[in-house]
């Protein structure tokens, strides 16, 4: 049983470099940390409810825990079993009662937290408040619903004495041991099979274990020494839903088999030709990668282009970045969210700041970042972010 206790919980959102949507289809993903997180406040109360509080989608919801209790027998025989099930799903929608005119968004993130709550708390459910504040946009393709799944996965899994608080003895430490990232990393993949449908798992390996990552079928390799290539991210804020797109693709698939197979083999020699470029990168070998780095992204954009995961406003990013000498492709799902452009260490910074400041003149938002970034960790209040501080009033 948990008494007082209060956690602060963080992980990363990611950029995938190439292996989008093939990835769902067992080919191979190169996937890499961002630096910018989602943060999870959870501290226990002692007067029965349950609350969270999700600001970046304007959601509240209190419930009793007694009445969270009824929900148990749904999930009694599959309880610690990872899956959700149709029968959870439809238990768990009648008992929130979501009004017809509720929000995708706000559904699907409260039916996530309850089932991680539910199954992983079982029969101990703790009396709790839980806030949600992310730096990340929401249903952009920089992997927020991983973020949010991998927050909710640690924190319960923590406050319920599953995994131990990592700072219960060692304040210096901020993540947990393997095993436990393990377990973190299953549950926040069940998590997002109620947002996405059919999750390949390469987003919430990203926000587990951060840093850079080769995916392929559930098998995770961290790449030990990646190049610090500098990116520019672009948001379209042209909303989608990572669900949507992953189905139309399962659909295309279905319908032309001899057709998208192919392309969908082709990304994933594109993922190998790139994992094998980087490598290069980092042993010193004093060849010009990048014009082939570019190519590659230039190739796999019209891939995606094919597979119907393109939108106008993303080809829009990739004609101004090209009539500047630079080179971009969707990241994520597609269908509008983010496009990522690839910046060399030479390139003039008067260069990137045109760029940038055309981008933003087409209603797009943009950030210059590198790409690594660590994974799930937990904090000390006084080690947040200010910025996090003041969202969480402490
Ligand atoms: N900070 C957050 N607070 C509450 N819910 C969130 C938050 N971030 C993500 N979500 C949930 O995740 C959903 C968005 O997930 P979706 O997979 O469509 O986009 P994404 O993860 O940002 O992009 P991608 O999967 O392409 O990387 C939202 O509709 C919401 O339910
Ligand atoms: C589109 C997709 O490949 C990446 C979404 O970030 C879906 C997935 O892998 O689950
Ligand atoms: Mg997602």
């Amino acid at each position: 049983m948990v008494f007082d206790k209060e956690l602060f919980v963080s992980a990363p959102g990611k950029v995938i470099l190439h292996g989008e949507h093939a990835v769902v289809h067992g080919k191979m993903a190169l996937a890499v940390g961002l630096n910018l997180r989602t943060f999870l406040r959870v501290k226990t109360r002692k007067d029965g409810k349950i609350s969270i509080n999700l600001p970046n989608i304007g959601t509240k919801q209190c419930w009793e825990v007694s009445q969270l209790h009824s929900l148990l027998p749904a999930f009694q025989d599959d309880l610690k079993q990872a899956r959700p099930s149709s029968k959870h799903l439809e238990t768990l929608r009648n008992f929130v009662e979501f009004p017809k005119e509720n929000k995708e968004t706000e559904s699907l993130a409260l039916l996530a937290f309850l089932y991680l709550y539910v199954s992983i708390c079982g029969r101990d459910m703790p009396s709790m408040d839980v806030v949600v504040w992310s730096q990340l946009p929401t249903g952009a393709g920089l992997g927020s619903s991983a973020a949010y799944c991998v927050c909710l996965a640690a924190s319960l899994l923590t406050i319920c004495g599953i995994i131990e608080d990592p700072l219960q003895h060692n304040t210096k430490i901020s993540s947990w041991t393997l095993t436990e990232q393990e377990l973190i990393n299953q549950w926040a993949f069940q998590g997002e099979k109620i947002i996405h449908g059919n999750p390949s798992g390469v987003d919430n390996a990203v926000g587990t274990w951060g840093g850079a990552l080769q995916y392929q079928s559930e098998i995770i390799t961290q790449m030990d020494r990646v190049p610090m290539l500098q990116i520019l991210l672009t948001n379209t804020q042209v909303p989608r839903s990572t669900k949507v797109l992953v189905a139309g693709v399962k659909d295309k698939l279905l319908k032309f088999p001899d057709i998208i197979g192919p392309v969908l083999s082709s990304i994933h020699a594109i993922s190998q030709e790139c994992q094998r470029i980087l490598k290069d990168m980092t042993s010193g070998l004093s060849a010009d990668h990048y014009p082939i780095l570019e190519e590659l992204i230039d190739i796999n954009q019209n891939h995606l282009n094919v597979i119907g995961v393109g939108h106008p406003s993303l080809d829009k990013i990739c004609q101004v970045t090209a009539s500047h000498g630079l080179h971009s492709k969707l990241t994520g799902a597609g269908g509008g969210g983010c496009a990522v452009t690839l910046l060399r260490p030479d390139t003039d910074p008067n260069i990137v700041e045109t760029v940038k400041q055309e981008l933003i003149s087409c209603g797009f938002q943009c950030w210059e970042t590198s790409i690594g970034a660590l994974g799930v960790s937990i904090h000390l209040p006084s080690s947040l972010p200010a910025d996090i501080r003041s969202e969480f009033g402490i």
